[in-house]
């Protein structure tokens, strides 16, 4: 699996955090990181966008990162996830930068998947969706690090 991402992330808790998730994950997490774009926002979209699906790999399975996408539970996921994995494509996930992701990139996307209604700087959503993607991990190896259910049920 692969986190296609805008921007270069500095060291600091949201690398530290990712890093944890990648370190127990399997299929194993990589990350990728495109340039951010320059001039006015719609042109930092349409360079942005080259530059992220130029890093697609071919035959990719690209999940957009984007608050208009489904918003799956945790257990969704974990179903989606391995419905995703069994394809035997690579499986990438795209993040944006601050202006977001652009049409065309969306338009490529195999699937859209929000984190919830509520907009995320885009260097926490990289360990954001690592966990969420760990988490799914063991819900399907029916690990009891996920514990269903809401606090007070
Ligand atoms: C700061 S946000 C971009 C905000 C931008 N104004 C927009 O409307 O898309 C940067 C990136 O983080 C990801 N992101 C932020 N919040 C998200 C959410 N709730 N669900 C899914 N992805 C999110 C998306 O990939 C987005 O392109």
């Amino acid at each position: 699996m692969r986190i296609i991402a805008i921007g270069r992330m500095k060291d600091g808790p949201e690398r530290q955090l990712l890093r944890r998730y990648q370190e127990r994950l399997q299929p194993r997490l990589e990350l990728v990181e495109v340039p951010e774009g320059r001039g006015a926002p719609a042109e930092i979209k349409r360079r942005e966008a080259k530059g992220l699906l130029d890093a697609l790999p071919s035959q990719a399975f690209v999940v957009a990162l984007d608050g208009g996408g489904e918003a799956p539970d945790s257990t969704m996921l974990a179903k989606r996830l391995d419905a995703w994995l069994t394809q035997g494509r690579p499986v990438c996930f795209v993040i944006g930068g601050a202006e977001g992701l652009d049409a065309s990139v969306v338009a490529r996307a195999d699937a859209v998947l929000s984190l919830g209604a509520m907009t995320w700087p885009h260097m926490m959503v990289r360990p954001m969706l690592a966990e969420q993607l760990y988490r799914a991990r063991m819900i399907s190896t029916g690990h009891p690090y996920h514990r269903a259910g809401r606090p007070g049920d």
